[in-house]
């Protein structure tokens, strides 16, 4: 007969019951039984015993997050079942209830996790316990041969289970599947290899799976029941399925019944009613009762799960440790959002903003893949992580999503394209940008750490979701000439701040704010008392090319052609005839620099610099240029690249400031004819150095250097044709000694040695 006492999970286990501490425990197998095993042999994947070695012969100081991913590996096994028995009623017929055990033997000094989930077939537990067949384990060792603390994202890559080894050297898997008709027990001694042969105890498990942990002695700790139980309830208490510690408590009872009979244990676990009358039944009071540590089942994870419960009655620290389990992330959330949804669709959700961005985001956004960072529940059963409850641009958030009403029995495709889901979707948004906004209220500092983090991500938002675009904008924030130090104005300050009839929202982009306070193009606005935005992120540009303007207001870069100041501010006739007057020197201007501008035009904007390169509309700034250089312009599409180029080559406009005392004597130059070559070098170097001071690359670097050369030659008196004078001695040839000992060291391995290496070699 099987031993039901291994199933402890039904409907209400927290009843009191003497039981020996060692009935909690699985039955062990005998010596005999390991003895005769018909075991066969497999050698780990090289990843998984490279991962092994690291984990087994390291000091980690979290190690206590092998519960924690033994307690995860659990319950999805429990969702799993749970989920094809939505389909499938036969799946769950078996005795056991769903749930999951943990008991700790003192004396054989094992741990040992057992569920009623899904289980493995021999082949899933050859492959699913021997190989690694996510991506990105290479990534996850080269990380924790760097950082010990590295261990705790350990779930994140999906090799959760090997965990076992920082406090085990030995451990068997025991499990059941419905689709194999034997138990199979897998173990290891975390060495090269595995075996794996048929449970010769038989069907203990009925489906399941039951991890034994051979405890090392520096582990030991894990046995004691309190500190057990307590890592247990931190593991624990958002898991939908009951957990149950095996527990001793010291109790009065009566002597008569201290040893229960093993088949009252087991008739007690299958039937409810006398599980109630076993509670209900107090010692009477004529009966001899004495003191002694009674053992039982405890349940850990009592609480409804969190999003459930009202709102108001969470703390804190409850969200905190609700969010590390979900998000298994080390650091607590900034911010988070509780919602019920109410109306069309009913559901609950809780969203968290994780405080920093994880690189597999990233990595994720980078491989065109998406993040799906959402746990959706229906009815409190868990269905899937697997769909896409946020866009793109939001899924740097972590949280679950619990609707009432939701079809469970199709397909994740046909679930995706689900209404009820795109209602979800839409509420989440409004209510994560909600979110935020609250956040920039409540908490400017922490505001200020997840825009640090997101706000790249948000502009990206702006660019691609046009119904949102005003919302996400509303929540940027920049530097700007009015406050260049704490990037906190927002595009409501900026227009809170403009001038009367200002139409524009001044900018100008580059790499930092230093670089733009250099660029002349700023003087006239900041002279005439308008504030210009400091763009400084990368995507900034793009951002500003895709959202033409905020309020009413349109964007203005300040770096491109056309600046339209305030209508009060034009003077057409003085204009106009600046632009006659100078009208010489542009003309020359244009014939000289031929190579670069299409055009030379008298400016309004300049106060103190003669000269400023200016983008045609269309073209690119300066700062645009070096960031599309820098990335060698990453287009899959070859017309794109194509574009870029003829940007990048497109010439520029060239503007002269007409009250500037050097423009004005070289127009007097031009005019009396009286240009040498010497003013010409001049001319195209002012035009280099400004081209340097807008940000743009210059083309030729050498011929900017040679006129510069030029320059200090003439100025020192040095003829440009006289050469350095250099003595420089010829290197010997290779004697015959050198020649024999190069032949020697080819022979060898040695690849390069330095005398350093050399002296450790002696001190070893
Ligand atoms: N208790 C269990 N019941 C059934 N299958 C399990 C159990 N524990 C592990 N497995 C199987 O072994 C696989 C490997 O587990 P492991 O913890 O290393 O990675 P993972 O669960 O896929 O990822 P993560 O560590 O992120 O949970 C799982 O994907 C699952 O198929």
């Amino acid at each position: 007969t099987e031993d039901t006492s291994q199933h402890p999970i039904v409907a209400n286990s927290n009843h009191q019951t003497p039981l020996t501490a060692s009935e909690g425990l699985p039955k062990e197998l005998s010596p005999e039984q390991i003895e005769n095993l018909e075991t066969e042999k497999y050698t780990f994947q090289t990843e998984v015993s490279r991962l092994m070695h690291l984990i087994i012969n390291s000091l980690y100081k979290t190690r206590e997050i092998f519960l924690r991913e033994l307690i995860s590996n659990a319950s999805d096994a429990l969702d799993k079942i749970r989920f094809i028995s939505l389909t499938d009623p036969e799946a769950l017929k078996t005795k056991a209830g769903l749930g999951i055990t943990i008991a700790a033997d003192p004396e054989r000094k094992t741990l040992v996790i057992t569920d009623t989930g899904i289980g493995m077939t021999r082949q899933q537990l050859k492959e699913n316990l021997g190989t690694i067949a996510k991506s990105g384990t290479s990534e996850f060792l080269a990380k924790m041969e760097q950082n010990n603390d590295a261990i705790t994202q350990i779930g994140q890559f999906g090799v959760g289970f090997y965990s076992v080894f920082l406090v085990a050297d030995k451990v068997t898997v025991a499990s059941k599947s419905n689709d194999d008709p034997d138990q199979y027990i897998w173990m290891s001694t975390a060495v090269d290899d595995f075996t794996i042969a048929k449970d010769p105890r038989g069907n203990t498990l009925d489906r399941g799976t039951q991890i034994t942990l051979y405890l090392k002695p520096d582990a030991y700790r894990f046995l004691q029941e309190k500190n057990l139980k307590e890592l247990v309830h931190k593991y624990s208490q958002f898991i939908t399925f009951p957990i149950m510690v095996w527990s001793s408590e010291e109790q009065e009872v009566p002597v008569s019944s201290t040893q229960a009979k093993k088949e009252d244990i087991d008739a007690l676990l299958n039937d409810d009613e006398l599980i109630e009358e076993s509670i209900d039944q107090e010692p009477s009071s004529d009966e001899q009762t004495e003191k002694r540590l009674v053992y039982s089942w405890h349940h850990v994870n009592v609480q409804k799960p969190i999003w459930m419960r009202d709102p108001k009655d969470i703390t804190d620290q409850e969200h905190k440790e609700f969010f590390k389990s979900v998000s298994r992330e080390r650091e607590d959330p900034l911010a988070w959002t509780h919602y019920k949804g109410e109306g069309e669709i009913e559901f609950r959700s809780i969203l968290y903003i994780p405080s920093v961005v994880t690189d597999v985001f990233f990595n994720n956004i980078k491989n065109d893949q998406s993040n799906k960072p959402i746990k959706l529940f229906v009815k409190r059963v868990f269905i899937s992580d697997e769909v896409e409850l946020l866009p793109k641009w939001l899924s740097f958030l972590k949280g679950i999503v619990d609707a009432d009403d939701m079809p469970l029995n199709v397909s994740r495709e046909t679930l995706q394209k689900h209404r009820s889901l795109r209602i979800i979707t839409r509420h989440l948004v409004k209510k994560a940008l909600d979110m935020f906004s609250s956040l920039s209220k409540s908490d400017p500092e922490a505001y200020k750490k997840f825009l640090g983090q997101y706000s790249t991500i948000l502009k990206y938002g702006a660019i691609e979701e046009q119904s949102y675009r005003k919302k996400i904008t509303s929540l940027l924030r920049f530097a700007s000439s009015f406050d260049t130090e704490s990037f906190s104005s927002s595009l409501d300050d900026y227009i809170d701040r403009a001038k009367a009839n200002q139409k524009s929202i001044f900018f100008m982009t580059g790499s930092n704010i230093g670089e733009i306070e250099q660029s002349p193009f700023i003087e006239a606005l900041l002279a005439r008392g308008y504030e210009i935005i400091y763009f400084t992120d990368p995507i900034d540009e793009t951002f500003v090319e895709n959202i033409p303007g905020y309020n009413g207001k349109m964007f203005v870069n300040i770096a491109k052609a056309d600046i339209d100041f305030a209508e009060d501010d034009k003077d057409f006739d003085r204009d106009n005839e600046l632009e006659a007057k100078y009208k010489p020197l542009t003309d020359w201007l244009i014939k000289t620099l031929d190579q670069h501008i299409e055009k030379a035009v008298v400016s309004r904007r300049l106060t103190t610099s003669p000269l400023a390169i200016i983008t045609p509309k269309n073209g690119l700034s300066g700062h645009a240029q070096r960031v599309l250089d820098a990335q060698g312009v990453n287009h899959k599409n070859p017309n794109m690249e194509y574009i870029m180029e003829s940007m990048r080559l497109q010439k520029k406009i060239l503007e002269i400031n007409p009250s500037h005392p050097v423009m004005e004597t070289l127009l007097d130059y031009v005019e009396e004819d009286n240009i040498t070559k010497d003013v010409e070098t001049l001319i195209q170097l002012m035009y280099e150095t400004t081209a340097i001071r807008s940000g743009f690359p210059l083309k030729d670097m050498t011929q900017f250097a040679g006129r510069v050369e030029g320059l200090i030659r003439k100025a020192v008196g040095v003829s440009i044709s006289e050469e350095a004078k250099v003595r420089v001695k010829k290197a010997e040839e290779k004697t015959k000694e050198e020649k024999l000992a190069d032949e020697e060291l080819k022979k060898t391995n040695i690849v390069y040695e330095t005398e350093e290496d050399d002296m450790e070699h002696d001190e070893l």
